[in-house]
């Protein structure tokens, strides 16, 4: 049977990346997703704002809802620093297959915990399964219609602290404007837009990074 696109973009990576470099898996991906089959990962441009959003923040507890093939887990993976932990939740198995050959190719295993199923199951179990009071930076990249509510579910198990950064994708397009109108809307946040485009394309996209208040 035909192979299926993550599959040929870990193929993509296997061929083209060098084991134990997170920075050549980026690019590999990058190159098949511009050249190759366009995918849905965070892409290059939005990816730069990522990184900037990371290395300013420094987190140590990174949640990711949404996983695909890692191409943001090894992005947010590659700039944590020693000791720092990700959980990064997927519910398509098939995709979690995959997702994990792309986070060992990189080499960055030991600073992720890709956990295999849905985020609304999960978060809840964060604090006794995980041992994370906290966390510092969450970035959000899973179905659009998930973002507010599993917002909502966060701030009800008391997963968000004063200064914890929702880092969301897509909030143009595809575009999630529940979570947009909540999030600006909030006391409890202090949000921003981060202009740029839809990964590999010109269509206008960006980031909204969201500070939470307490
Ligand atoms: N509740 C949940 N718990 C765990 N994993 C979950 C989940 N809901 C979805 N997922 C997983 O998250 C990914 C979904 C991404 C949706 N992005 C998108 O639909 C998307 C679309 C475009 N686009 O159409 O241009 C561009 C983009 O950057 C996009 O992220 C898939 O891997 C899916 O299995
Ligand atoms: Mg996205």
């Amino acid at each position: 049977t035909r192979s299926t696109r993550p599959q040929r973009l870990l193929k993509a990576v296997k061929q083209h990346a060098t084991r134990g470099d997170p920075q050549s898996v980026i690019s590999a991906i990058d190159h098949f997703c511009r050249h190759r089959e366009w995918a849905m990962n965070v892409g290059d441009e939005k990816g730069c704002i990522l990184d900037s959003v990371v290395s300013e923040l420094n987190p140590e507890k990174v949640l990711e809802l949404g996983t695909y093939c890692g191409y943001s887990t090894v992005r947010i993976a590659r700039l944590l620093p020693p000791g720092a932990r990700l959980i990064t939740l997927e519910f398509n198995p098939d995709y979690a297959v995959i997702a994990r050959q792309v986070i060992a190719w990189a080499g960055i295993e030991d600073k992720v915990q890709l956990v295999e199923g849905a985020s609304e199951d999960w978060i809840p179990r964060m604090k006794e399964h995980f041992g994370i009071e906290t966390f510092d930076l969450v970035f959000l990249d899973h179905w659009k219609d998930h973002y507010l509510p599993d917002t909502k579910l966060m701030e009800g198990c008391g997963l968000l602290r004063k200064g914890t950064v929702l880092l969301a994708d897509n909030v143009i397009c595809p575009g999630v404007p529940d979570y947009l109108e909540y999030v600006r809307n909030s006391r409890s946040y202090k949000s921003c837009y981060f202009k740029s485009h839809l990964e590999y394309t010109r269509a206008e996209d960006g980031l909204e990074k969201s500070v939470f208040l307490g």
